[in-house]
């Protein structure tokens, strides 16, 4: 007798010749014999599928709704504790990046003489994590609360300003560093520009609207040989990635500050150093290598030239920020329109005497009592410019700012804080 694996399986459903299978295969067979049967059979594994993909979403959504690191009623406390004003005439301030160098010392400033402070940061890895939650706890330690998000994170800017109403943001989350953004330009597209047009977004819905002081860079002055660079010099020819962003975000806060009334700030930084810095700045890693034996790469310009920078010690750029804050005018615009024209300004907040980097080196050797292992390099075409250096008359005028520590001092401090931290005495390794 002949199985039914002896017969060639049919070509098409149709033809099958049902009496010649067993009961059950007659079934099977009918079942696939009828194109009505098909369509039901194909209807029936489309509902399945999408129903399994629904609950799958849901499911993961859900997930992310759990694993959401802000909201709720504690969270909320701890941000109306950490905003609360205690002195009169006092501001409530959203700091952007305060776990960063800058946002840190803006951050304990503010406190410090009794205005609110909410922190906001991604804790990203573009350097050394650890460094930022050791400045987070710092800031906790002053009853700063700080919230881990991110700029682009619009749902989470709205929360913020529901639950306080700020006076002001002080925007100094960035992609920070100028030759990296040759190995990772994303990054400052991502912050610099999308993370600052949904921060700039908030502000305007906010009600009230705050007044923004926000971190703009020396870099913006790129090629332009003009010395000392003033705020009316040429910014239309940046060297790096890093430096067009900032440019890009001076045309955009300026956009807003148009057609929504927000009041807004930018502050020309130049090279801020000092206790609690970037790890990928300079000065940081010079003197990394100079206490673990390892040699550091000194840039030089064409003709083998020093490159030289406006360094500014971060206790000056913090009074510049606070003058900022103070002086910076209300913003106008009220549920996203704007009532009337809003204060508009840029500043340099530069130290105004350029130090070549190989001075730079010096005075480290001097204060950690060690020879550096130099390699001089030519410049690399990396995004780097010659030197910077800023007249700083504007800021004086208008925000009374006047820096007042110089690079041998204020190195003198980032060392001792540097040794300290990093428990060098005790030889303790540092990456
Ligand atoms: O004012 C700014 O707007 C920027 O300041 C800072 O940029 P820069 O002035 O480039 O500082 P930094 O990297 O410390 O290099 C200092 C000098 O050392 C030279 N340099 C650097 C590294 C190295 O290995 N060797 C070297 O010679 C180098 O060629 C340069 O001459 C911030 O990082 C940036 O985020 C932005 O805020």
């Amino acid at each position: 007798m002949r199985s039914l694996y002896d017969e060639p399986f049919p070509s098409t459903p149709g033809k099958v010749k049902i009496e010649r299978t067993n009961t059950i295969n007659r079934h099977f067979h009918r079942c696939f014999a009828s194109t009505t049967t098909l369509f039901f059979w194909a209807l029936f594994f489309i509902a399945l599928t999408a129903s399994y993909l629904s609950f799958q979403s849901f499911f993961v959504s859900g997930t992310r709704y759990l694993k959401l690191s802000w909201g709720g009623i504690q969270w909320e406390k701890q941000l109306r504790s950490s905003s609360q004003i205690r002195r009169s005439g006092g501001l409530s301030v959203l700091v952007t990046g305060a776990s960063g160098f800058v946002g840190t010392h803006v951050s304990l400033a503010l406190k410090k003489r009794g205005d609110g402070v909410v922190g906001l940061d991604n804790f990203n890895n573009y350097y050394d994590p650890s460094l930022k939650k050791a400045r987070k706890s710092l800031l906790n330690t002053h009853g700063i609360f700080v919230v881990d998000g991110d700029l682009n994170d619009a749902r989470l800017l709205a929360k913020l300003f529901d639950v306080v109403a700020f006076t002001h943001v002080m925007h100094l989350a960035a992609q920070a560093g100028v030759r990296y953004a040759m190995e990772n330009p994303s990054s400052y597209v991502h912050s610099n520009i999308a993370g600052l047009v949904s921060l700039l977004e908030a502000c305007k819905s906010a009600n009230p609207q705050p007044a923004i002081v926000w971190a703009s860079s020396s870099s913006v002055y790129g090629l332009n040989v003009k010395v000392p660079f003033s705020e009316s010099d040429r910014t239309d020819q940046p060297a790096s990635l890093y430096a067009a962003t900032k440019k890009a975000g001076e045309e955009i806060t300026h956009t807003y500050n148009h057609i929504y009334g927000l009041s807004i700030t930018g502050l020309r930084f130049f090279t801020v150093y000092g206790p609690w810095g970037r790890p990928d700045m300079a000065y940081f890693s010079f003197t990394r290598n100079i206490l673990q034996g390892k040699p550091i790469t000194v840039y030089r310009g064409k003709n083998r030239v020093d490159l030289a920078r406006d360094f500014t010690y971060i206790d000056d750029i913090v009074k510049g920020c606070l003058g900022s804050l103070d002086t910076s005018g209300k913003s106008t615009g009220t549920g996203g329109k704007k009532r009337g024209p809003a204060p508009y300004r840029i500043f340099n907040l530069g130290n105004t005497s350029p130090v070549t980097v190989p001075t730079l080196v010096g005075i480290l050797e001097r204060h950690l009592k060690m020879k550096a292992k130099k390699n001089f390099v030519d410049m690399p075409g990396n995004g780097d410019v010659p030197f910077t250096h800023a007249n700083i008359s504007l800021a004086r005028r208008e925000l009374g700012y006047k820096p007042t520590t110089d690079l041998q001092t204020g190195l003198k401090k980032f060392v001792r804080w540097y040794l300290s931290y990093y428990g060098y005495n005790q030889r303790k390794s540092v990456n």
